[in-house]
């Protein structure tokens, strides 16, 4: 179960943007779809903890990763999230290898040996072994998108939160990988909550969808609605 109440406002010197959303769905695989600029980055963003709130939670599984009522509000990294950045945010200077075990090390410590074998396998099942040594520069945009799926699932993350994870790639490519995120969702277990504003990605991956339109949840549809397809385009 994923349980989401959100309130925050964020500003600079000439706008201003207020966030009131809230959901609680036990679907595995949530969609926040609307339009640009609606809050949905911003809802994705709060939700690890990338963003301070002035009020809500955020629960998985019951367990409160953020509660203002109660004074709970943990650390992105032990929110146990694992986040897929628009435009990947792959650290350009770091190989293959590195930017995967990144939220895995630190300036004091080496990678354990049961990290490095979690880095390994996911290298491995993500079909990057002949790139793991380059840097991202070098790769497709679809090996891009997996080096960034494998940084995300490095954490052993107990939801993914995938912030327009196909906005870059061409349509074939799109449908490929799309299939790829399902099978290693399935085999994982792991929920997701994809922020999208294409309708294509939504329709092939969303059990329920969550429509934001500035700034608020306007409707929520389930993947077996008939009228779906009609009323996401
Ligand atoms: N620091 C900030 N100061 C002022 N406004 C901001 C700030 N950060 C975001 N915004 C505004 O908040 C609104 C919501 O942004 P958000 O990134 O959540 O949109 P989105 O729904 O994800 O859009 P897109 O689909 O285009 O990525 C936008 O109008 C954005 O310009």
């Amino acid at each position: 179960m994923i349980d989401v109440s959100l309130q925050l406002s964020v500003s600079d010197t000439r706008r201003r943007f207020d966030l009131d959303v809230a959901f609680a769905t036990n679907a595995p695989f949530v969609a926040l779809y609307g339009p640009s600029g609606a809050g949905k980055s911003l809802t994705l963003q709060a939700m690890a903890g990338l963003l301070p709130v002035r009020t809500g939670h955020v629960k998985l599984n019951g367990r409160a990763l953020l509660d203002t009522a109660d004074g709970i509000n943990l650390a992105t990294e032990a929110r146990g999230v694992g986040y897929l950045f628009q435009h990947y945010a792959l650290f350009p200077h770091l190989s293959v290898r590195d930017n995967i075990a990144f939220g895995l090390t630190s300036w004091r410590r080496r990678l354990k040996a049961e990290d490095a074998a979690r880095v390994d396998e996911l290298i491995e099942s993500f079909g990057l072994t002949a790139m793991a040594r380059s840097k991202p520069a070098t790769l497709s945009g679809g090996q891009q998108q997996r080096v960034a799926l494998a940084r995300a699932l490095a954490c052993n993350p107990q939801v993914l939160l995938l912030d327009e994870p196909f906005a870059a790639l061409h349509s074939a490519l799109k449908r490929e990988l799309r299939a790829e995120l399902q099978r290693v969702l399935a085999q994982r277990g792991i929920p997701a909550v994809m922020v999208s504003h294409d309708a294509d990605d939504v329709l092939a991956l969303a059990d329920e969808v969550v429509l934001v339109e500035g700034g608020q949840v306007s409707q929520r549809l389930r993947a077996d609605d008939a009228d779906l397809r009609a009323r996401l385009l």
